[in-house]
């Protein structure tokens, strides 16, 4: 999918919620247990239950791969099940030599189709690009993330500024608004969320820490959206796990429901300011 693409859909559904599939078969309800594949199982009733209110679906392959070839199996099916025209990550958090980085790319973007995959640029320039060749597809570089260990390299001064913005400013050399978004935690201060959104004005921001995390989508919204919304915000357990019982996908519905409605008023007060 491409940019506009993208734009287009936050547009029509009124929404920049990105479910996540972090689909763990210890917390999935009993019932499904008895299924062939009890976690495609539980994928499909969450898709086709918040469809409608989302515009991207993010696979955490860790959830999958724990589970040897049975989860690649779910995996699969699932991004195979996921409507056309939704936006697909694959969170894999990968990145290596350059002849390796290639084979990560097509396992996400040719084998598994997905539109775009987490990237993690710790072993540099010839480790990103070789996602970034593809066309239509996008490379989601960890920026400032959201868990407290974001502290321990992220946020250690180098030169006059933290090791995250010498990362993004040297990224945004290698990729485009285009093919290339950055993972921005929504557990961080505000005043770091509006600076990096000076940093990288146009690229889309992929936003995880809402939800069970406690990180704020109000704050987030108003602090990082540009003219283009430029915010895919992502919930996982707070979404997928809302429930337990046999009408878990209701329950995980109207959670993603109030999100989506909540998002709906930020992308207003956007076009009322512009
Ligand atoms: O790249 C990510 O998706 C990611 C980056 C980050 O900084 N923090 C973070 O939580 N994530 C992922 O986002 C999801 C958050 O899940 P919940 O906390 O359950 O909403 C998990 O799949 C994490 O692996």
């Amino acid at each position: 999918m491409n940019r506009q693409e993208l734009v287009n859909l936050i547009k029509e559904k009124q929404s920049y919620l990105c479910v996540g599939l972090d689909t763990d078969i210890q917390k999935i309800p009993k019932h499904l247990l008895s299924h062939a594949d009890p976690v495609f199982a539980f994928n499909k009733a969450i898709i086709d239950a918040t469809k409608d209110l989302c515009v991207s679906y993010k696979i955490n392959t860790a959830f999958y791969e724990s589970m040897g070839i049975r989860g690649w199996e779910s995996l699969q099916r699932t991004v195979e099940y996921i409507p056309s025209g939704i936006f697909t990550i694959a969170d894999a958090k990968r990145g290596d030599i350059g002849n390796t980085s290639t084979q990560y790319a097509k396992t996400f973007f040719e084998t598994y189709k997905f539109d775009a995959v987490t990237v993690a640029p710790y072993m540099g320039r010839d480790s990103v690009e070789p996602f970034l060749q593809f066309s239509e597809k996008w490379a989601i570089v960890l920026g400032l993330t959201s868990n407290e260990g974001s502290q321990d390299f992220q946020l250690q001064p180098v030169g006059d500024g933290f090791l995250f913005e010498k990362v993004l400013k040297t990224c945004m050399e290698w990729g485009t608004p285009d093919n290339m978004m950055f993972v921005v935690g929504a557990t961080q201060s505000s005043s770091q969320l509006g600076y990096i959104r000076k940093l990288a004005p146009d690229n889309f921001f992929l936003v995880p820490g809402v939800g069970a995390q406690g990180g704020s989508l109000e704050e987030i919204s108003l602090q990082a959206m540009n003219k283009d919304c430029g915010l895919l915000v992502n919930a996982s357990r707070a979404i997928i796990y809302a429930g337990n019982g046999e009408d878990f996908a209701d329950d995980a519905r109207k959670v993603a429901r109030q999100y989506q409605l909540e998002m709906a008023s930020y992308l207003n007060k956007m076009v009322a300011a512009a």
